[in-house]
């Protein structure tokens, strides 16, 4: 009981550190404070042909439109262009830069003051700039942006995520690059050590949900490098992440290997069946574009996939919810995991939809809430195994043990007796047979419940002559076998004799009774090249000299080739 609480708080600590560790750069990212800018998109009849020079020179002003959030949205193909001004003049001397954030495999084109030709951006590609954090896009502007002068921007749609505009003075720039970095590389950290501890697990357990588990963080992982640009740096990253394909397939992958682990986790198929058919489907669509994601690329993938993904969810989230309102311990693990996730999917994606204005931040704290998630998921698991643990090492525990006297039954003391004589190498270990003298009086005199109570007397007070490594089990009705690994035959003969004193010093208080006990003991010493039967058979011989002997007394087995025997009385 009081290492399950500690084991908890443990837990619970480690939840909460990291839970800090959360709130630190989102905190940093919060304060961040720039300088105020207007954009205006530009309404042009042939967009990919805009005459520049003739933009910059004031002439095609006549097609701005009103000012919007500082967000560029585009669909795939499409072409837009804007204008930036601020109402206040941003001075050079604070280095100010152009921040285009989150821009995944978008590319854009920037004319600012000061320059002839334009400045081009994109994260991937002859334009990566290796000097800044992959957060965003970064365009120096050398003159600051002075009353009346603006910045132009073109871009070609890419991608379908928003992009937030902002000026920052270069020291925030760079501030906020390296607390970025700290919690890409802290989030990562997280989910690759998890997975490769899952992978472990598996090894060492046999149990396929973490095999689930560890694939879901790998593709977790490959998504978020994918989509936040980490490895963008990397030779043949552009090949591998740039893509749409590349994140329908990861992401497709990385739900079906999600649903496998929680469903098993879980246990749906004998807790929620139903739940678990419906999972299915959701699990099927998934693969479907992640398959299909393999062979080419196509629009209905992306359908598929965020109809599986939100299905899935749905699923997993009512499943966990029921199960945890049942008590169930894995369904309160997996509610409390998906419900942060959930509440930041919800923010992001709505924010893409462009029903809010959602703040920069946001996508940082949806990769840290999926490595809450997993942490939690991960804690879960290995409690669950733990349990799964207990509760084997309990029934083998049973299965071994005498009910009556909670010593080991016959079956678990043979199989010690066995691993002694197998441990000593054939020498240098003694057994004693112990068997109550005149038991079957007790029992017909005072009746069963009184004999009872004087087998778990006797067995105490013969236990309590043990020391640590012995062993002691119940062999029938009366008996007990003694096992004394590394013990030469005098010295247990003296453990013996100490057994039979015990039970005959002191009369048995059993109620208002007092009744006077004796033991009859047989000791035998091991040889090379005995089995469990020949050694238990030399000790009941000696056991019989005892009984034939006037009971009450020890004696050891005579050994052939040296002629030993003892008795006492
Ligand atoms: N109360 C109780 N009695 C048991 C239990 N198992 C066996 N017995 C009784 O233990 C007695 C064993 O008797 P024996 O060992 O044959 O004979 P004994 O009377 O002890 O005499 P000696 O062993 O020759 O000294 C029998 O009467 C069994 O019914 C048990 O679990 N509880």
């Amino acid at each position: 009981m009081g290492m399950g609480i500690r084991r908890h708080r443990a837990y619970w600590s480690g939840v909460w550190l990291l839970l800090v560790l959360c709130a630190w750069p989102l905190a940093a990212a919060a304060t961040s404070a720039g300088f105020p800018l207007v954009l205006q998109p530009l309404e042009v009849a042939d967009a990919a042909g805009v005459d520049v020079a003739a933009l910059r020179a004031g002439r095609l002003d006549g097609g701005l439109k009103p000012a919007v959030a500082p967000v560029i949205q585009l669909r795939q193909g499409e072409v837009g262009w804007w204008r930036i001004t601020s109402p206040v003049p941003v001075p050079a001397a604070e280095r100010p830069q152009l921040l285009l954030r989150s821009p995944f495999v978008n590319r854009v084109q920037a004319w600012v003051p000061g320059r002839d030709g334009p400045v081009h951006a994109a994260l991937y590609g002859e334009h990566a700039a290796p000097t800044h954090a992959h957060r965003a896009l970064v365009i120096e502007l050398p003159q600051g942006l002075p009353a009346g002068a603006a910045v132009w921007l073109r871009m070609e749609g890419r991608s379908a995520l928003p992009m937030q505009l902002a000026i920052e003075p270069l020291a925030q720039v760079h501030r906020d690059d390296l607390a970025y970095v700290a919690w890409r590389t802290l989030v990562l950290s997280v989910l690759v050590l998890l997975a490769v501890l899952a992978f472990i697990f598996r090894i060492g357990t046999g149990e396929s949900s973490f095999a689930w588990f560890g694939g879901m963080l790998c593709f977790a992982v490959l998504y978020l490098v994918a989509v936040g640009g980490d490895a963008r740096l990397l030779p043949g990253a552009e090949y591998l992440f740039s893509t749409t394909r590349a994140h329908v397939l990861v992401g497709g992958f990385g739900v079906v290997c999600s649903n496998l682990f929680q469903r098993s986790y879980l246990d749906l198929p004998g807790k929620l069946p139903g739940i678990d058919r419906l999972l299915w489907l959701g699990t099927a669509l998934s693969a479907s574009c992640g398959i299909g994601a393999l062979v080419a690329s196509a629009r209905w993938q992306i359908l598929a996939g965020n109809l599986g993904l939100i299905l899935s969810s749905i699923l997993l989230l009512a499943g966990s919810t029921i199960l945890a309102l049942r008590g169930d311990r894995p369904g309160r693990v997996v509610m409390a995991s998906w419900l942060p996730l959930m509440v930041f999917t919800t923010l992001v994606a709505t924010g893409h939809m462009g029903l809010w204005d959602a703040p920069p931040w946001l996508a940082q704290g949806l990769a840290g809430s999926f490595a809450l998630a997993s942490l939690l998921l991960a804690i879960g698991l290995a409690d669950k195994l733990l349990e799964l643990r207990r509760d084997r090492d309990h029934a083998s525990a049973l299965a071994v043990a005498d009910k009556l006297t909670g010593l080991l039954n016959r079956s678990g003391i043979e199989a010690g007796l066995r691993q002694a004589l197998q441990a000593s190498g054939g020498g240098g270990l003694c057994i004693a047979f112990v068997d109550l003298d005149d038991f079957k009086p007790v029992n017909d005199e005072y009746g069963h419940g009184v004999g009872d109570q004087c087998l778990r007397i006797v067995s105490q007070r013969v236990r309590n002559q043990l020391r640590a490594g012995d062993l002691i089990g119940r062999y029938g009705g009366d008996e007990f076998l003694v096992v004394l690994p590394a013990t030469p035959l005098a010295e247990a003969l003296a453990v013996a004799e100490r057994m039979r004193v015990s039970v005959r010093g002191r009369p048995l208080t059993i109620d208002q009774l007092r009744l006077r006990a004796s033991l009859s003991i047989g000791v035998a010493e091991s040889m090379p090249g005995d089995t469990v039967e020949s050694l238990v058979e030399r000790a009941d011989a000696a056991l019989y000299v005892s009984k034939q002997g006037g009971r009450n007394r020890v004696s050891g087995a005579a050994r052939e080739e040296a002629g030993l025997a003892g008795a006492s009385a």
